[in-house]
């Protein structure tokens, strides 16, 4: 199973590339990859689970950050709207995204991030995404706020970007204008 051990840090210089696409149909490591990862994000949001093998809580993963660089990501959360996200996705592609933007209110975080790094991220409001799920469906999904957010975050991994690189350095705590709060939408 991936525990913490198996998880990057920021530095890696894995972490700074762009990602492979993965050849589809899988083949049965990439499936059994994507399946861990999937795995580990629920895992690590089981107390008991988290506590036993020291997992930190975390919403999404991203195969770079397990030392692989293809395009592959898992992604389990409810949103805002206590809607419940659970994906494993190949090769996942922002088709098309909303002028308007958004953001954590609190800034963003990374499990590749061993450190707090304050600043506003932000976000389109909302992205289509075109993906191939790891039971083989291609699926077309349509995320607005914290959704939108999660799944840019983990996609901007396979594009080697971490969320502090969108920080305005300037005014890193204000909000982009016309920018609406993840927690609105
Ligand atoms: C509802 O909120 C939670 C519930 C259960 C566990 C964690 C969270 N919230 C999070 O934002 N979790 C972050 C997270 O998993 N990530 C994933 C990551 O680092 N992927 O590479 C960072 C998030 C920042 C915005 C979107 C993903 C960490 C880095 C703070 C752990
Ligand atoms: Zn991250």
């Amino acid at each position: 199973m991936i525990t913490m051990e198996d998880i990057v840090k920021e530095g890696h210089d894995v972490l700074k590339q762009k990602a492979d696409e993965v050849s589809l149909p899988p083949s049965k490591e990439d499936q059994d990859t994507l399946a861990q990862m999937l795995e580990y994000v629920k895992n690590s949001q089981d107390e008991k689970l988290a506590d036993k093998f020291n997992l930190r809580p975390g919403v999404g993963l991203a195969a770079p950050q397990i030392g692989l660089s293809k395009r592959m990501i898992a992604v389990h959360f409810t949103d805002f709207n206590e809607r419940e996200y659970s994906y494993g996705l190949f090769n996942p592609k922002i088709m098309s995204h909303s002028v308007e933007e958004t953001y954590l209110p609190d800034g963003e975080g990374c499990l590749s991030v061993d450190r707090e790094v304050p600043g506003i991220v932000p976000r389109y409001a909302r992205i289509t995404v075109k993906a191939t799920t790891l039971e083989g469906e291609e699926v077309k999904l349509r995320l607005k706020g914290y959704a939108a957010i999660v799944l840019q975050h983990e996609i901007d991994h396979l594009n080697g970007v971490m969320f502090y690189d969108h920080i305005n350095q300037q005014s890193p705590l204000t909000p982009p204008a016309n920018a609406i709060s993840a927690e609105e939408i």
